[in-house]
């Protein structure tokens, strides 16, 4: 297990509050919260906080990334573009933890008009507590590298 408790948030207009309210739950859980923002609930553009999230956990200054939008879809897409990141949208606990033992995901992704906050809470900690399985999973995830190039 690495060293580094640092998680990336960020989010656009749609997942302020729930973001926030990650952050601190993350910061009870005994992890290092990095919120990037947005702060106010201003119109903003989902793809630049995904990357500048992805960008955080691509370079290993955070070692989990948790983004959020609306649907969690859009800024799960933009993630994804950075390279070395593998991002997937959780409405539920079990792919959560599914992403982190089987297909070694870096950052996590939400949509705060879809899940609630204790539900979110409940993939957060599903997300946190797993732990990659490697072996036939190692090999499926390195092909998945290996299209990024
Ligand atoms: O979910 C999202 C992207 O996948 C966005 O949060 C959503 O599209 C924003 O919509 P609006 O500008 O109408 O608030």
């Amino acid at each position: 297990m690495s060293d580094n408790k640092r998680i990336a948030l960020s989010s656009d207009h749609a997942a302020i509050e729930l973001r926030q309210a990650i952050a601190a739950h993350v910061a009870s859980l005994g992890w290092e919260p990095v919120d990037i923002g947005p702060t106010t609930a201003e119109s903003t553009h989902y793809p630049k906080h995904g990357e500048a999230a992805a960008q955080l956990v691509a370079s290993g200054d955070c070692r989990f990334g948790i983004v959020l939008c609306g649907t969690g879809q859009g800024i799960m897409m933009a993630a994804n573009k950075v390279k070395g990141i593998r991002c997937g949208v959780c409405s539920e606990a079990y792919s959560a933890k599914m992403i982190r033992q089987h297909n070694d995901a870096n950052m996590l992704s939400m949509g705060a008009r879809a899940v609630g906050e204790g539900l979110a809470f409940d993939i957060v900690e599903a997300f946190l507590s797993a732990e990659f399985e490697g072996g036939r999973h190692g090999t499926r995830v390195d092909m998945i590298m290996e299209i990024e190039g």
